[in-house]
């Protein structure tokens, strides 16, 4: 079943976040499906502008819509993450969308307040949901780099301007975590003071965390051990703080990199371990299984999992009263 992610949000906030994952391919599509039946959790599906080109937006389309009939148990959202106002109109007038990001973050304010403020009417006339962002992350989003020092961290009172001014549903925020495998140095982790102030100046309001994958070291470890060659500093947001920013209002967390480290780990040590193969189902068979795995994992630290059935029924519910 096919939500929106404000129907989603609804259910959610407060009390625990949904995983958001990006697909590119047929395995991840079944890993992530399967995952989320494994771990009864609602997920939401990312699709990136890259992925977009990557694959063929309509190969993914068709891809995702036999996953719904393959595992009609599933409730999820189809999200455009990282969204140019053209791509999200594209989304939006598909019909197969049920949200969409408007990044226009690294806009001044006044212009990103205009320019998300067009695509929510676009998409709220069309029952599509918006995400927003305010604020930057640091390292490489899309094909924008944020040098180190230009990154900055969303301010609490211009984000609660910046939803009264453009009606989005809910708001990307950079609290400290950054894109890819390179996150932190030290001890450095989410800033949960400023998660406080603007849960605080925007209550009940979703927030979403982007970069939040954890970058195990044993996945660094093994990548490295097979013959990868990943910086061993690599780090990631401490997976014990999912559930800490759900509760301050994080309804959606973001994670590309770690699904990407499992890929590549699975990869490299199939190969390594049976150098005589050339079959890709191999390793594919490997992979699936240890993405749905490692999604049911997340839907653990999350606090989503075992809520499949209460969130379906809560949004059909929701439904039939706004249709009443
Ligand atoms: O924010 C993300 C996608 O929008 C992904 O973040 P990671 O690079 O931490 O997985
Ligand atoms: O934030 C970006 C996501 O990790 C998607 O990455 P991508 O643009 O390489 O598909
Ligand atoms: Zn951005
Ligand atoms: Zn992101």
């Amino acid at each position: 079943m096919i939500v929106t992610a404000s129907e989603l949000f609804k259910v959610a906030y407060g009390k625990f976040a949904v995983g958001a994952y990006n697909i590119n391919n047929m395995e991840q599509t079944h890993g992530l499906f399967r995952g989320g039946i494994q771990s009864q959790s609602p997920f939401i599906i990312q699709i990136s502008k890259g992925a977009r080109k990557y694959a063929d937006k309509r190969m993914l389309e068709a891809m995702i819509r036999a996953a719904e009939t393959i595992y009609p148990e599933a409730v999820f959202v189809v999200h455009l993450d990282h969204g140019d106002e053209e791509t999200c109109y594209d989304c939006i007038d598909s019909g197969f969308y049920s949200s969409v990001m408007i990044d226009a973050s690294h806009e001044p304010f006044e212009k990103n307040v205009e320019i998300t403020r067009r695509v929510v009417e676009r998409a709220h006339a069309k029952g599509v949901s918006v995400e927003a962002e305010l604020g930057m992350l640091g390292g490489v989003e899309e094909d924008v780099k944020v040098e180190e020092g230009h990154a900055c961290l969303t301010d609490p009172e211009q984000a609660k301007e910046f939803v009264r001014l453009t009606g989005c549903d809910s708001l990307a925020c950079a609290i400290g975590t950054s894109h890819g495998a390179y996150k932190f140095k030290g001890k450095q982790s989410i800033r949960f003071d400023v998660l406080e102030k603007i849960q605080k100046n925007l209550p009940g309001f979703p927030l979403v965390m982007h970069g939040s994958s954890s970058v195990p070291k044993s996945e660094i470890m093994r990548i490295n051990a097979a013959g990868g060659k990943l910086d061993p500093s690599a780090c990631g947001v401490d997976d014990n703080e999912y559930l800490p920013a759900a509760k301050l209002g994080v309804t959606k967390i973001n994670i590309d990199t770690d699904g990407r480290l499992v890929w590549t780990r699975v990869h490299r040590e199939y190969f390594r371990d049976h150098p005589e193969e050339f079959d890709f189902r191999g390793p594919g068979r490997v992979f699936m299984t240890e993405y749905a795995n490692f999604i049911a994992s997340r839907s653990e630290k999350l606090g989503s999992a075992n809520t499949l059935s209460e969130v379906r029924n809560s949004i059909l519910e929701l439904r039939k009263n706004k249709a009443a």
